[in-house]
């Protein structure tokens, strides 16, 4: 099994707060991994570290083989590796055909510009694929300001999806959403990593959804890598038990 993201002994501190210590993980590839771990156990700081928002202090961090840690998130997300964030980003002003076409990089748009009219085509018939994949079509044209919250995620994820990643970085994807709709998501998740091939790493509080979800899971604790498993593993693990009953 190849690995697309390979984590060896990474360390990150804020001043006095060691958020990462010594963290070494793989993502397999065309794989779904989870990260769990109780708050403020170092997730969030680990999906930047990996997606070039911030350097780290030590370690090394591949993608596909290459060492990414001391390159910006441009560069890697040209390379075909993208995040989302627990708040949605998306142009709430905007319609939700808009939000797609604005999400696709600068280096497809530059292309486009070469070949403006069959590109411009291209990209919209893409976005309106996409928007169909996450059940969105219907509300194409509307305002993405007057989604529900989840759908919002929904379109968010779709907008992602617009610049065809090979690996896709989802900071709680469920966070907020009601009931019904995750159902729906996870099942959205599951397509978008069989039918399109997106290798996707999860961060999520859900432990339904990421046992569900995920074939194998890491979990951090006061910064450290506590563990890594299947999810049948993870939750029989004493370890992890304890962090998250320590945690409340
Ligand atoms: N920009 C920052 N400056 C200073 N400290 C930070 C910063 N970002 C995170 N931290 C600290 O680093 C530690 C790890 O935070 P991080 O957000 O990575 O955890 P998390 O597991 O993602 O938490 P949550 O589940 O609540 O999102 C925490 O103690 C946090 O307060």
């Amino acid at each position: 099994m190849t690995n697309i993201i390979e984590v060896r002994g990474v360390s990150k501190a804020y001043g006095g707060v060691h958020a990462n210590t010594d963290i070494s993980i793989d993502v397999p590839a065309g794989k779904i991994t989870g990260l769990i771990g109780p708050n403020g156990s170092g997730k969030t700081t680990l999906f930047n570290s990996i997606v070039g928002y911030h350097p780290i202090d030590t370690g090394s961090i591949k993608f596909e083989g290459r060492e990414i840690s001391r390159l910006r998130v441009p560069q890697i997300a040209r390379l075909g590796m993208l995040r989302t964030f627990q708040q949605t980003r998306i142009y709430s002003k905007m319609n939700c055909l808009d939000n797609m076409q604005i999400s696709v990089s600068h280096r497809e748009e530059s292309l486009g510009s070469m070949f403006a009219l069959r590109d411009r085509g291209e990209i919209i018939d893409r976005a309106e694929r996409l928007l169909e994949f996450v059940g969105l079509y219907a509300k194409r044209r509307l305002i993405s300001g007057d989604l529900s919250f989840g759908q919002q995620k929904l379109l968010e994820f779709a907008m992602a999806l617009m610049n065809q990643p090979k690996v896709l970085l989802l900071d709680e994807p469920t966070a907020g959403i009601n009931p019904t709709l995750i159902n729906g998501l996870i099942d959205r998740l599951k397509r978008a990593n069989q039918e399109l091939g997106v290798t996707l790493f999860v961060i999520e509080h859900n432990m339904r959804v990421i046992m569900n979800l995920a074939e194998q899971i890491s979990c951090l604790a006061h910064g450290q890598l506590l563990a890594t498993g299947s999810p049948d593993e993870i939750q029989n693990d004493q370890r992890v038990i304890d962090a998250y009953l320590g945690a409340h």
